[in-house]
């Protein structure tokens, strides 16, 4: 970003020193020489350089702006503000990039929320929105700066844990599982609204080494705390 910044500004200055040597071309096609049109109108050149420079930088900060806004648009989810599937399956992949080269062990929390289609039923979709809002905001507020928390389908979130161990995905783990138990949810008729989550957790070792196995093997640990009856946290690999 900062070398597109740099092309920009660059581009900005050639622009700017451009505009008055035109004006002074044209002027020395009317007869005038150059170094006397300078002395001349020296304020005039100055005056035109200084101002296709601004306006340029302007211009380039502008859409520098955009740009940002139109990249943060493309990887977030337009309900909760999280990360959505794109970019979390993108970071994934990064982070085995990175392990590739240098085995430390990154872990993944699947999330999914219990009986979310019952609490439509009863509540009401937007009550059901709002709820996901909520839960959103307190997996922000529960996760650390490391952590990449995100949206990847209707009611299911995960969160990527880099250089983290089973043992401190599962403290992780049971974190966000009773930080979304006990959060205090309304619906848009003021009603109290109890919501749980099977939570699967997994982390890289022999067997699990690829980002798509540490999703799948997150996934499945998830759907076994589903068969086991739901509102529960279980690790994949580990006995329950
Ligand atoms: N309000 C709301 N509901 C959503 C959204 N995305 C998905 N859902 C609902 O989430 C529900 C998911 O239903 P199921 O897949 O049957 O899962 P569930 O009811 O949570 O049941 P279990 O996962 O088995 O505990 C469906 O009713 C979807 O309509 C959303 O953005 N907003």
């Amino acid at each position: 970003m900062r070398r597109i910044l740099g092309a920009r500004l660059f581009a900005a200055i050639l622009l700017a020193v451009a505009v008055p040597l035109g004006w002074l071309l044209l002027e020395y096609a009317r007869g005038v020489a150059p170094w006397v049109s300078l002395q001349q109108h020296a304020l005039l050149y100055s005056y035109m350089l200084l101002s296709v420079l601004a306006l340029m930088t302007l211009l380039s900060y502008y859409r520098y702006r955009i740009e940002r806004g139109l990249r943060k648009l493309s990887i977030t989810d337009p309900l909760t503000g999280l990360y959505n599937r794109r970019y979390f399956l993108s970071r994934l992949n990064d982070e085995f990039l990175l392990y590739a080269r240098q085995p430390r062990p990154v872990s993944l929390i699947f999330i999914d929320l219990d009986h979310f289609k019952l609490i439509n039923d009863r509540y009401g979709h937007q009550s059901g929105d709002e709820l996901l809002v909520a839960i959103a905001r307190v997996l922000r507020t529960s996760s650390r700066s490391e952590e990449v928390v995100a949206r990847i389908g209707g009611e299911e979130l995960c969160v990527l844990l880099p250089n983290c161990t089973q043992d401190q995905a599962y403290t992780a783990a049971t974190r966000f599982h009773r930080a979304i138990e006990t959060m205090a949810a309304l619906s848009t008729e003021g009603e109290a609204i109890a919501v749980t989550a099977s939570v699967g957790v997994a982390t890289t070792n022999d067997q699990i080494s690829s980002d798509k196995l540490l999703f799948k093997a997150a996934d499945v640990a998830m759907y076994q705390a589903k068969q086991s009856g739901r509102n529960q946290v279980v690790v994949a690999g580990l006995p329950r």
